[in-house]
């Protein structure tokens, strides 16, 4: 008897449960599955719902919902034989997309079912586990102005770029320590990247592989505001790679220091905006640290 957890976020996304989900109970042979539904209730909740499940002998635990919820769920994973999966009911749907799970709700749940069980690897930034990316600059901006709209659809992401893009600055000096080497830079934006899609279908980094034991890490420098739009165009034309002001670095970990020392930096990981408290971060790559049902 297999048993499978399901971990629902209800704002994901549309703000609503699809029909699917509310029966899922019903996709499940009841001779070999044993079923059961959670939602999440608010940030963090799925934290603790996990830890749950796996104290009653969760097999499989399903996040269902976007990359803030399969973090909270894949968090509690790290190193565990649980394995998880993914009913991407999210807005962006970055780390679905990057593992092939597809949108379709039937579809996923169907994978549950029919994938074998295999390992990705985990990202940590100051220990904490991350398993799409993390960026400094212009994305956590974007995250920041998504953050105070009410709504999670494609609009109110698209309208928090232009925000970013109207009122962004470069990032202050930072330190960066890799592969050995010291490279100081104030750039753009600074973003690490374990899997291949940030969202919406969007990348930086379609080169990137989440079993190579490698971080993807970006680095786009100082840019103007017509270099910005630019650079939007070539991201939506898969093309990045055209641009000069891009340099790209694969790493086993990496150490960052905001220069300046101030008290509070910001950063966004998973999507989700998160203080950066003593100005220093260091990034790091568990190989195969999680267990994961996926097409991949
Ligand atoms: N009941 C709830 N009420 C409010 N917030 C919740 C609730 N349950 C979970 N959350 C929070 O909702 C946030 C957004 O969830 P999630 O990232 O899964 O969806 P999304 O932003 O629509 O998708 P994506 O990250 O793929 O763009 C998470 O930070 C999570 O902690």
């Amino acid at each position: 008897m297999k048993v499978v957890h399901f971990i629902i976020n209800p704002i994901a996304g549309k703000g609503q449960i699809p029909k699917e989900l509310e029966n899922v109970a019903n996709y499940f042979p009841k001779n070999k599955y044993q079923v059961d539904v959670k939602i999440s209730r608010y940030p963090g909740h799925a934290i603790l719902l996990t830890k749950q499940s796996e104290k009653d002998g969760a097999d499989i635990i399903v996040a269902c919902g976007g990359d803030g919820t399969i973090n909270e769920v894949a968090s509690c994973l790290v190193n565990k034989e649980i394995a998880l999966a993914i009913v991407p009911i999210g807005s962006g749907n970055g780390l679905a997309a990057s593992l092939k799970i597809p949108r379709n709700v039937h579809k996923a749940i169907s994978i549950i079912k029919n994938q074998p069980i295999q390992t990705i690897d985990v990202a940590t930034v100051n220990g904490k586990p991350f398993l799409s990316n993390m960026g400094i600059g212009f994305d956590a901006m974007v995250i920041s102005n998504f953050n105070k709209s009410k709504k999670r659809k494609f609009m109110a992401y698209f309208k928090a770029v232009l925000k970013a893009l109207k009122h962004h600055r470069n990032t202050e000096p930072l330190k960066v320590e890799m592969n050995g080497v010291i490279m100081k830079t104030s750039p753009f934006m600074f973003f690490v990247s374990n899997s291949q899609v940030m969202g919406y279908d969007l990348s930086l980094t379609r080169m990137a592989s989440m079993k190579d034991g490698l971080l993807d890490v970006v680095v786009i420098d100082a840019i103007t505001k017509g270099e910005m739009l630019f650079l939007g165009i070539l991201l939506v034309l898969r093309a990045t790679t055209f641009f000069k002001k891009i340099k790209y670095f694969k790493v086993r970990e990496l150490k960052i220091e905001f220069e300046a020392h101030k008290n509070k930096y910001f950063m966004q990981a998973d999507g989700e905006l998160q203080t950066v408290e003593n100005g220093q971060l260091e990034v790091s790559l568990q190989a195969n640290g999680l267990k994961v049902v996926a097409p991949y």
